[in-house]
């Protein structure tokens, strides 16, 4: 059978990189919107009831709308890219390594993660469940995002000539990806967040430096690793890498897209320092590749169909 797919927002940066995953599926057929119709509501509102499944690839404010555009009565499940909905009720968090991939499946209503609450998810959410790190710890994060992350606007900034060579940037600490990281890792505290572009056109270093001597438990950099790994024991998307041997981790100018995120639990020779780090692709597992994989476990399919995990 297929299933139609109306992409919203086709012709942004994160529409973009979806529809390139998507085309050549037989199992979907492709809607989007062209020139001035793209904006148009009826037309959006048309196809909006119309498709099976809808993924928005918006500003939060017209992925809310278009939200509002779908007759409660039609089947259209929808998969939105903005951060509308990541706490929202009703929304499932579209990260089926940590919600389940049969709840992801069965969703009517998909909220993809934000890029950098994806690195932070990964590396902090397993571990607080499993009581190794503390909830009620005020943890930092440190990141470092390629431009095509701030999307259209971003990207004309850093292409028109003279692109900073580092930025960084939430100095009011009120990012909009604060609440989705305290949210789905379950924390008592919001975190503070230290967010920075570079001019590498896509990529992102999330890190979390923690103080592991000062926690209760007494946790280690091994057990850290050793938990996260056999959490993502059976991803095909996410990976924990051998730290050994590696002094840098970096972000390419050129990278190619990939849909794959590894992880890395650095610590020093006392143990009482660890830096976990997640190295990803925003455009990938942090936006577009995300939503496609949300997409395969809704529709039944291989959840790695369509998805770039060589690079
Ligand atoms: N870039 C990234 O790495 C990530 C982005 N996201 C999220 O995905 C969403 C899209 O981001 P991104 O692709 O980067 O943004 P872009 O600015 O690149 O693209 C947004 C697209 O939406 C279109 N648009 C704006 N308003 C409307 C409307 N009312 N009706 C129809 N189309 C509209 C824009 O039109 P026009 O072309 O005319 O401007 C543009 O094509 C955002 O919510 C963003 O936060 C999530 C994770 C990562
Ligand atoms: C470099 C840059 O500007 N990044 C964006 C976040 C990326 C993004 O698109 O945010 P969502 O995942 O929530 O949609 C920012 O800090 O606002």
């Amino acid at each position: 059978m297929t299933v139609s797919v109306f992409i919203d927002g086709a012709a942004g940066t994160t529409g973009l990189e979806i529809v390139e995953r998507l085309r050549g599926r037989p199992e979907f057929a492709l809607g989007v919107l062209e020139g001035e119709r793209r904006k148009d509501a009826a037309a959006r509102r048309e196809a909006l009831n119309d498709a099976d499944i809808a993924i928005l690839c918006l500003p939060d404010d017209a992925a809310r709308e278009a939200v509002t555009m779908i007759d409660p009565n039609a089947r259209t499940r929808v998969i939105d890219a903005s951060s509308a909905h990541r706490t929202a009720p009703g929304w499932t968090y579209g990260f089926p390594e940590l919600v389940g991939r049969d709840t992801v499946a069965s969703a009517a209503r998909v909220s993809n993660p934000g890029c950098y609450p994806t690195g932070f998810l990964a590396l902090v959410a397993p571990l607080v469940r499993a009581g190794l790190i503390p909830a009620d710890w005020p943890y930092t994060v440190n990141a470092a995002s390629g431009y095509s992350g701030g999307g259209k606007a971003l990207i004309e900034q850093f292409e028109a000539g003279g692109a900073p060579a580092f930025r960084a940037y939430g100095y009011d600490m009120a990012h909009k990806h604060r609440p989705e990281m305290k949210a789905h890792a379950g924390l008592v505290h919001d975190v503070i967040f230290a967010p920075s572009v570079v001019p590498a056109y896509r990529g992102m270093i999330v890190e979390v430096p923690l103080h592991l001597g000062a926690m209760a438990g007494d946790p280690t950099a091994a057990g850290l690793r050793d938990a996260l790994r056999d959490f993502y024991q059976d991803s095909p998307v996410v990976s924990v890498r051998d730290e050994s041997g590696i002094g840098a981790l970096v972000l390419e100018e050129s990278a190619r897209p990939s849909d794959a995120m590894e992880l890395f639990v650095f610590g020093n020779e006392g143990g009482w320092h660890a830096r976990l780090v997640a190295r990803l692709d925003n455009l990938g597992k942090g936006a577009s590749g995300a939503a496609v994989q949300s997409l395969n476990l809704m529709c039944g399919l291989d959840e790695t169909a369509g998805l770039r995990l060589d690079a």
